[in-house]
């Protein structure tokens, strides 16, 4: 498999400077192990035991993809991780053999992070699974790697308080943290950059690191450079999480959800921006266009009109928060909207953001057998209108299916293109898109991916967002971590 790409890259005749790069970066790749041989699978049951220990073809299968279209790259062998030992010893053992080590989280990524593009170890977080602390008083708490957003919340209940962010999958906390994670509460709470306070990290040649010092939990601070936040976002090529100190909020008094219909996408985005510019707090603000809601009416049940739509949610004091609704309500009024629709109960309201969270799975119905190619650019809200109105004329001019789903309130939208894997001619157009939107929100000064990383999807993206410079910068910030490059290689960059 290597050799085949390594000939690819030797054939092509001409290329630019970010191939060159490319080219370079493969060939010293090429040094890390590969096929690891037994006697390193028996090292790696000497540490964590022989049942946590996995070359089964179905468990590397599944360890060498998530939920995008990617092409799946299998790692040569799964470990389960049960403690903090484990981690420092397995992470010594890859770095001393120079074998990659890819850390696992839940698999619900959307840009093929934990795909073994160099085959190595796939380190499964899931069995620590503890939340070591929760800090009710100080609204904070402090979880296991392998902890899960929705049991922590069923955790937390007891206390009135919860961790709001939200990608929609039921992902791991850390794995949110690695790839800084956000989705339909951003615009209220923010994303994970935002909210975590803390992180225990373990580092390729098996030291452990607190981001923010041992113990520290406080909500500010100046000390220092801020590793935490250099960890956030990392996806899993610096080093391994295996604690996050998460800040936690009050579960809302009073909480309004509505939905609301436009002709235009112009006059719904047009409205999304008035909303932001007017300073009304929006716990959600989303956008459904016409091919979406299609989408969501089939696979959820539900008979909305077909038409652009917004989904909105208030939180907040049961005071004062009518009043917000209710200058929301002109603004959609006085930009053509209609059929506003208020869902006050509290099935109603679940059923609707479940949906919602479920268009994933709508969009991949409407080309049964396919995956998801998913874009998610993010731009300043004022540019907003501009990009999305250019995309949607893209799409149509293209002929091929894509819905628009977005976080509209923070910029942030995704167009959801179903794929069969082979199918070279969409691909092709997808991907053109793909390139086009990620250009167009650069262009506005703008990001290729507001929430769902870089992973092996955006990498040439990446490139053309942080130039020659700031890329090298990052590689030079990795090499201070990684010296070895053991750590999800191929990931973020080439
Ligand atoms: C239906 C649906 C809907 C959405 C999304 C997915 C799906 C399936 N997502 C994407 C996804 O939920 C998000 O990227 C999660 O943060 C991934 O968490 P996992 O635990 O699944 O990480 P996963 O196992 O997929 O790993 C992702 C990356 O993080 C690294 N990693 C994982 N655990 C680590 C650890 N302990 N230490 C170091 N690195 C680690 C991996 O190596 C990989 O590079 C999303 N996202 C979003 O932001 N907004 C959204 O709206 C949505 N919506
Ligand atoms: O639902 C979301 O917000 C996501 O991030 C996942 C996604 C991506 C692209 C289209 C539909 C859903
Ligand atoms: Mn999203």
């Amino acid at each position: 498999m290597l050799f085949r790409q390594l000939m690819k890259c030797l054939k092509q005749t001409s290329f630019s400077l970010s191939d060159y790069n490319t080219k370079r970066n493969f060939f010293r790749a090429v040094q890390l192990q590969a096929n690891i041989p037994g006697t390193f699978v028996g090292s790696l049951k000497s540490i964590v035991g022989d049942a946590n220990v996995s070359t089964a073809d179905a468990v590397r299968d599944q360890h060498g993809h998530d939920e995008s279209h990617h092409e799946v790259h299998k790692p040569d062998v799964v470990v389960f991780a049960e403690s903090l030992e484990h981690v420092c010893k397995v992470a010594k053992l890859c770095n001393d053999n120079k074998v990659p080590l890819i850390p696992f989280g839940s698999g619900t990524g959307l840009e093929g992070g934990v795909n073994a593009l160099q085959g190595g170890v796939s380190l499964n977080m899931s069995k620590m699974n503890q939340v070591v602390k929760v800090n009710a008083e100080d609204f904070d708490c402090t979880v296991q790697p392998g902890v899960m957003r929705i049991a922590l919340n069923a955790y937390l209940r007891d206390t009135g308080l919860w961790f709001p962010i939200d990608p929609g999958a039921d992902a791991s906390i850390c794995g949110m943290c690695a790839t800084s994670a956000s989705g339909t509460n951003a615009v209220r709470y923010g994303t994970m950059k935002e909210n975590v306070l803390n992180l225990q990290v373990v580092l390729p040649d098996g030291r452990v690191i607190e981001t923010a010092g041992k113990g520290k939990r406080s909500r500010k601070t100046s000390a220092g450079y801020n590793l935490t936040n250099l960890f956030v976002g990392s996806e899993g090529t610096l080093g391994i999480i295996t604690e996050a100190t998460i800040k936690l909020y009050g579960i809302p008094e009073k909480t309004i959800a509505a939905v609301c219909h436009f002709d235009s996408v112009q006059e719904a985005v047009d409205t999304v921006v008035q909303i932001m510019q007017s300073g009304i707090s929006m716990a959600k603000l989303e956008f459904l266009d016409d091919k979406a809601i299609e989408a969501f009416n089939k696979y959820s049940k539900f008979n909305m009109k077909v038409a652009h739509s917004l989904f909105l949610e208030f939180h907040g004091p049961a005071l004062g928060l009518e009043d917000q609704f209710n200058t929301v309500k002109e603004l959609i009024t006085s930009n053509n909207g209609s059929g506003l629709q208020i869902a006050t109960d509290e099935d109603e309201r679940k059923r609707l953001w479940k949906a919602r969270h479920e268009m994933i799975w709508a969009c991949t119905a409407l080309l049964p057998g396919s995956k998801p190619y998913s874009t998610d650019v993010c731009v300043p809200i004022s540019t907003l209108p501009k990009v999305i109105v250019q995309t949607k004329k893209w799409i149509e001019e293209a002929n091929i299916i894509g819905p628009i789903v977005g976080h509209v309130g923070d910029g942030n939208f995704h167009v959801f293109f179903p794929m069969m894997r082979g199918d070279k001619e969409t691909y092709e157009k997808v991907q053109d898109l793909h390139f086009k939107m990620g250009f167009l929100a650069m262009e506005m000064n703008g990001t290729c991916t507001g929430e769902h990383g870089i992973g092996m999807g955006k990498r040439k993206l990446l490139e053309k967002e942080l130039g020659p410079t700031g890329i090298e910068v990052m590689k030079e910030v990795k090499k201070c971590f990684d010296p070895n490059g053991i750590m999800n290689p191929g990931k973020v960059f080439f």
